[in-house]
């Protein structure tokens, strides 16, 4: 009988304090850990252990040099040991292969332990003269001249961890609560926002040459998506709710802390429901899963923690999502701005939209009603202000038509979630095209004057039901959490206003 070849032991590790760790089998029978997993085991004593990462700096001495090593696992550097022969070709950038014993450190106040190199190989030589990061501060502005080089920073590295941990936490709750996760498209015929702002593709393309071709690829206008949000709800009335996190474009020449051209909005759509509560409870739960990531002591959430201990995470100031953010109506948003004695750049005015100073100054007069600052719901705008799809409140005011709709407002951030109920009947969605002159007036418009949205508009004739969504600006929901000032250090290769680099 043909006996079975045995497996590899791809998880054998060295000595006892690394059972159970993760390693990675090399040729010469050694393991290669990563510096967090090494710095968060710290295991007392360990031989053969090979370490892989870029050179941060090297400090030599008479009879020993020390490289401090990243390998973007860890805010930390791992100390390495070595001899000033071994060292010599070293530089700040070199990629490198340590072999060595791990043992504790004669300083513990700088480094638990540290890595006693036997062997060096340099895997990838970096030209010492030209290496543009040095082991000390660099500007984030000068940082984003080089974005393909900037996460060899170690905060940058974290800020990519963090987005990566929020992009798990925020998976696992919406598939523990039954949402579908969806792709949809990029390459769009709509502009749902009716904003203006979409980026045009560029169709001079050929595309195959037919009767009807008018010479460009799709033989009709394209865009990049402004929001998945008119997609999702087609979905959401075939599978229930449903969830995305997808790029997303908008040639807004706003050159702000707040603003890309290319962003990750998240987006989801909640059907068979008639109250906003539900969509805004939605929201909530998704803010609460990665700030409870962030709590429960994660890597990323220490370090975060490390780099800022002042840093006001919204765990602390919410203490874990157990109760509700503040609501206001734009109404009463309004009448708040205009008794205060604040002198804003642009008045306060019933059916305008809220500037930034405005909505700074709701974010943190009710956000601060709590203990700590926390976001504050804006529901019911003017419908004038908002776009087609928003249904109608049902009870409108002093014949002051506004819509079930809710801006999330933080005050360093501004905006960072617009939802709605959705107008999910076919005549008033009809009326409503029509005042915002999507289609021509009259009683019933013919297929071609439904135009690009005639599929939307289908989805009210067979089936529709009462839904509601939401998008999230997912780049400023980190940069908010993590106290990063400008978007553009939460987006590894920003594009705004006049930059698109790499
Ligand atoms: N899915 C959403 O509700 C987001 C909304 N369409 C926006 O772009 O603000």
């Amino acid at each position: 009988m043909v006996q079975p070849r045995p497996r590899p032991h791809l998880l054998r590790c060295v000595g006892q304090a690394f059972k159970g760790c993760r390693a990675t089998h090399s040729s010469s029978d050694s393991y290669r850990l990563s510096i967090a997993r090494l710095l968060d085991d710290k295991p007392a004593y360990a031989k053969d252990v090979v370490v892989t990462g870029f050179v941060r700096s090297i400090r030599n001495q008479k009879q020993r040099s020390f490289a401090s090593i990243g390998d973007g696992s860890s805010l930390e550097s791992l100390q390495a040991l070595l001899t000033p022969a071994q060292a010599q070709s070293l530089s700040t950038g070199t990629a490198v292969r340590f072999t060595g014993s791990w043992r504790p450190s004669p300083n513990p106040k700088a480094q638990s332990h540290e890595l006693h190199v036997a062997d060096v190989d340099i895997i990838g030589p970096a030209e010492a003269s030209t290496f543009p990061l040095q082991k000390k501060y660099h500007t984030p502005e000068y940082l984003r001249t080089m974005p393909h080089l900037r996460t060899r920073v170690p905060l940058n590295s974290t800020l990519l961890r963090f987005r990566s941990d929020a992009i798990a936490a925020v998976t696992n709750m919406f598939y523990k609560d039954g949402f579908t996760q969806s792709h949809t498209p990029i390459i769009t015929s709509s502009d749902c926002e009716g904003a203006g702002e979409v980026f045009h593709l560029d169709s001079s393309q050929k595309g195959p040459k037919t009767k009807d071709d008018d010479g460009t690829f799709f033989r009709a206008p394209k865009y990049l998506t402004v929001s998945s949000q008119l997609h999702l709800e087609a979905l959401a009335q075939s599978v229930g709710n449903v969830w995305t996190l997808s790029p997303t474009f908008r040639a807004e020449k706003s050159d702000t802390a707040r603003h890309l051209s290319e962003f990750y909005m998240l987006e989801a759509e909640i059907s068979f429901t008639e109250d906003m509560n539900d969509v805004m409870r939605v929201v909530q739960n998704t803010i609460g899963a990665i700030t409870k990531d962030l709590e429960s002591g994660s890597r990323v959430g220490k370090e975060l923690l490390s780099v800022s201990p002042d840093l006001d995470l919204l765990p602390r100031r919410w203490r874990g999502g157990s109760r509700d953010f503040p609501k206001v109506t734009y109404t009463e948003a309004i009448n708040i701005l205009r008794s205060s004695s604040h002198q804003f750049e642009y008045e306060p005015r019933w059916g305008a939209g809220l500037q930034a100073e405005h909505e700074r100054y709701i974010a943190n007069e009710l956000g601060t009603s709590w203990d700590a600052s926390v976001p504050v719901f804006v529901t019911h705008y003017p419908k004038v202000i908002k776009p087609f799809y928003m249904l109608s409140t049902a009870a409108n005011e002093n014949s002051r038509e506004t819509v079930d709709c809710f801006d999330l407002l933080v005050p360093e951030a501004c905006e960072i979630v617009g939802g709605s109920m959705r107008e999910h009947r076919l005549e008033p969605l009809i009326k409503s095209m029509q005042a915002c002159k999507m289609i021509p007036p009259g009683p019933i418009p013919s297929d071609d004057e439904l135009g690009e949205l005639k599929w939307y508009i289908d989805l009210r004739r067979w089936g529709s039901v009462p839904h509601g969504g939401f998008g999230l600006g997912f780049d400023r929901l980190l940069a908010y959490l993590a106290g990063v000032p400008n978007i553009r250090e939460m987006v590894t290769f920003p594009r705004w206003v006049g930059r698109c680099e790499c």
